[in-house]
């Protein structure tokens, strides 16, 4: 079987990543989320398993001893990593193994993986980003000011990715993303 693609996909915080990757497994089911690994609890919502694997720190620290993560790092108090397994089997079984991480996450992934098509999604615009950040209706007002300065300086980088893609109309997104692995 033909080995599958690791596709990098970063952007700032509600400019639509999860919308596009589930849009994208719609139209092409071999597109799959690697599902990473935090400390960090879960919010309202949040799944195990399908948001993240939610873990303890000492559960962590073991795994990452144990060479179980591509990338791992500590983000306000808070661990995450790319778990280095579940995307070998996905591209061992000719997935489309997709990488929801952040910037910091996706120049490392870079350094490490040549094979990797990375995407940066941009928001059609500043006050659009704001929009989609209220209309989530997850944050508080102190929360939606960090995310929007962290956009500010996550975009400012987009310049390392392949790819900078406008996710004004995720349909285009998605017909871009189609194009660019096949
Ligand atoms: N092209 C689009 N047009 C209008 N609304 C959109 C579009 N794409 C996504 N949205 C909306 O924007 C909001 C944020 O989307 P989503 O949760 O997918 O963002 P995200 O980038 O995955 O965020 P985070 O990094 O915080 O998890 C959602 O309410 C979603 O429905």
């Amino acid at each position: 079987m033909a080995r599958g693609t690791l596709v990098i996909l970063s952007g700032p915080s509600g400019v639509g990543k999860d919308t596009v990757i589930n849009a994208w497994h719609a139209r092409d089911p071999r597109v799959e989320r690697v599902v990473a690994y935090t400390t960090r609890p879960p919010r309202a919502g949040e799944l195990p398993g399908i948001d993240y694997h939610f873990v303890t720190v000492q559960e962590f620290l073991r795994l990452a001893e144990a060479g179980a993560f591509l990338e791992f790092k500590e983000v306000h108090g808070n661990h995450y990593a790319t778990p280095l397994h579940d995307m070998e089997e996905m591209l061992a079984a000719g997935k489309i193994a997709v990488l929801k991480i952040d910037v910091q996450g996706a120049l490392a992934v870079m350094e490490l993986r040549s094979d990797a098509v990375s995407v940066f999604l941009m928001p059609p615009s500043a006050d659009e980003l704001e929009r989609r950040i209220r209309a989530r209706n997850l944050d508080g007002p102190d929360v939606i000011y960090r995310r929007l300065l962290n956009a500010r300086e996550e975009m400012a980088l987009a310049h390392h990715y392949q790819l900078q893609l406008i996710n004004d109309s995720v349909e285009e997104v998605v017909g871009r993303l189609v194009g660019v692995v096949q």
